[in-house]
């Protein structure tokens, strides 16, 4: 098979072996991921609330990204809804949308900080995170997905001072990232720190509020806490596993799903199989914490992503398990934690008392060149100002 030209980079990419480029049936299981949070000026958070938009404009905003909601399910902290291609979380004010096939993510962008400010009451975008890794065919996704110089350039059209970043190799396996990096910290803001640029709402391109890190502890769960860990897993270990040639296997798919349900325990599972296959999951827990997992199993393209802001002390027996149901023959695995992470409930606390939980993955990470039978292959970790990222890729060994 024939290599293929990057379109992002303009590096010639090796052949892949197991795709077949004219497979007349394709479907893009990675996921591009959109994570909003927003806030307000004068820190009135008390009535503002990102699930107050309603029903009929959520499905708007899925018309413009592509995608149905297929199912719904809440608690006191989080709404989840899982969708024909993956998931979305709504909290009170911060927004996830994670979509994969040819859906057009960014297309809502505009539409949702328009119903954040008119029916979730902020007037301010705080922070957000656009990632995805690299697609496996980048030339059948729709305009601006193609290329992520064309995301960044959508993504700039709307925010100041984004920032742009690739890790992993270009050549390879990687990972996008467009975040916001204001320069400063939030208590150094001059002025009243806001600057606007455009008249329509959603074009202002605003300065964080000038509140210290402090003010936000206060203010318990309106705290922007961004932490979490995600797996990507091209190339799954297919076996009887959601997916058979001629049909369903169910031994397969109630193996796996048992699996799946002893993740992490007291979760409330949403799932859905995909006729003829194909399978995702959202699952919700107290104060704002979700798992999700998508699987695409069709051997030429399999693919199996998990993300959860589940608190843990280490997400070590996690991902063993999640090893242990796909078998994949290489993972790549991203962690984000606030930096000290000063917003920790007492109960994380009791859990690491020497920092945030999640910077203890990274440190976990730093130090794992070997996790059970995969070897890392690359490691880079980021300081920003708020948080800090690791990003790790491993491969089977011998691979
Ligand atoms: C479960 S969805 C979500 C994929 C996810 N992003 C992942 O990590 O792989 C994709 C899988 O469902 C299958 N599928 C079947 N019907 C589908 C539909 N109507 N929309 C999206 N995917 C469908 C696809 O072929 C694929 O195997």
């Amino acid at each position: 098979m024939e290599s293929s030209l990057d379109p992002d980079s303009g590096l010639r990419l090796p052949p892949r072996e197991k795709m077949s480029e004219l497979s007349p049936h394709f479907f893009e299981g990675t996921e591009k991921l959109l994570e909003v949070w927003f806030s307000r000026r004068d820190e009135k958070l008390d009535d503002a609330d990102l699930r107050k938009i309603p029903r009929h404009e959520l499905e708007v905003l899925m018309n413009l990204v592509k995608c149905e909601i297929i199912s719904f399910t809440q608690n006191d902290s989080l709404d989840s809804y899982v969708l024909s291609e993956s998931s979305m979380f709504i909290s009170k004010r911060r927004f996830i949308l994670k979509t994969c096939g040819t859906t057009v993510l960014l297309g809502c962008l505009k539409k949702l900080t328009q119903y954040a400010f008119n029916y979730g009451g902020f007037d301010e975008v705080e922070d957000i995170f656009y990632s995805r890794k690299n697609f496996m065919r980048p030339e059948l996704q729709p305009d601006p997905h193609s290329n992520f110089s064309s995301e960044v350039q959508k993504l700039d059209e709307v925010f100041e001072d984004g920032a742009a970043y690739c890790l992993g190799q270009m050549n390879g396996d990687c990972w996008y990232l467009y975040t916001l990096n204001r320069p400063g910290n939030m208590a150094d803001s001059d002025d009243d720190g806001y600057v606007s640029a455009g008249d329509s709402p959603w074009m202002l391109k605003q300065l964080p509020s000038p509140c210290t890190e402090i003010q936000r502890v206060n203010q318990a769960d309106q705290t922007l806490e961004k932490s979490g860990i995600s797996t990507l897993i091209p190339d799954v270990q297919i076996d009887d596993f959601l997916f058979d040639p001629c049909g369903y296997s169910m031994n397969g798919i109630m193996k796996k799903k048992s699996g799946i349900s002893t993740l992490i325990p007291d979760v409330q599972i949403d799932d859905f199989l995909f006729d003829p296959c194909g399978y995702s999951m959202n699952g919700i827990m107290k104060k704002g914490s979700y798992m999700t997992i998508h699987v695409t199993p069709e051997p030429d393209f399999s693919y199996v992503s998990f993300e959860s802001n589940i608190p843990m002390a280490s997400y070590k027996e996690v991902l063993g398990k999640i090893l242990d149901i796909f078998k994949p023959g290489k993972f790549i695995m991203t962690v984000f934690a606030n930096q000290g992470s000063v917003a920790m409930s007492s109960q994380i606390k009791k859990l690491n008392s020497r920092g945030s939980v999640a910077m203890s993955s990274h440190k976990e990470l730093d130090g794992a060149v070997r996790i059970g039978k995969f070897m890392r292959k690359d490691l880079q970790s980021c300081q920003f100002r708020k948080y800090h990222l690791t990003y790790a890729h491993y491969v089977k060994f011998p691979s």
